[in-house]
């Protein structure tokens, strides 16, 4: 007999092949053919000045936005701050965009997590939040690093092993299919209101 379906859908694939744009189109047809379900989380984008990228925001699906990682802050609390290549990471700033999306609450049917990646996991709370997630019975999409040299970052592979788990591994020759497939999948798992 098949098991049930996976309720934990990560998207994962090499930086830049389409993984946000993949799960902010998945978040929009299921806004469109879903209105009524409760959808919450966050996705994160770049921030670009003179076409030239210096940093990230995270954007809570409801659309307020504060700073991830920049190359271009130097307030003195941020000599402090973790760095990842030429970005700081504002962990206090993605707490407090990202945290409160991540409680479980009776009315949420789906929670969009874009992404778990090494920035994020220099907020010691961001990780059991999303374990929380994982292990509740709502279902969740969520982005995660492809592995480097064959490994994932610390945590990433608790995530990918996880039972009820599929990962969907994205090229820019699938990632159209993919995406169809994921909106399937989800149609089929959420609630009929
Ligand atoms: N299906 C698609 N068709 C055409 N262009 C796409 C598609 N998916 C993504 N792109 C383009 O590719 C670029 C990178 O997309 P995106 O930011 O979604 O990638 P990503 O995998 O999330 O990147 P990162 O690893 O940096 O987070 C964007 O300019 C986006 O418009």
């Amino acid at each position: 007999m098949a098991g049930a379906p996976s309720r934990c859908l990560f998207v994962t694939g090499p930086p830049g092949v389409g993984k946000t744009t993949l799960v902010m189109r998945v978040f929009e047809a299921l806004r469109a053919s879903h209105p009524n379900l409760t959808i919450r989380g966050f996705y994160t984008r770049e921030v670009r000045e003179s076409g030239e990228r210096v940093g990230f925001e995270v954007v809570t699906l409801d659309g307020r936005s504060g700073p991830l990682a920049s190359s271009k802050v130097s307030s003195p609390e941020s000599v402090r701050w973790p760095t990842v290549g030429k970005y700081k990471v504002d962990v206090a700033s993605l707490e407090s965009l990202a945290l409160p999306e991540l409680q479980i609450q009776e009315e949420t049917d789906l929670f969009i997590i874009d992404e778990v990646g090494k920035m994020e996991l220099f907020s010691s709370a961001f990780f059991p939040a999303v374990m929380r997630v994982i292990e509740s019975n709502i279902p969740v999409l969520a982005t995660i690093p492809i592995p480097r040299n064959g490994r994932d970052i610390p945590g990433v592979a608790r995530l990918r092993n996880h039972p009820g788990a599929a990962v969907f591994t994205l090229n820019t020759g699938n990632r159209d299919m993919m995406r169809e497939t994921i909106y399937n999948h989800l149609s089929c798992l959420l609630p009929k209101r």
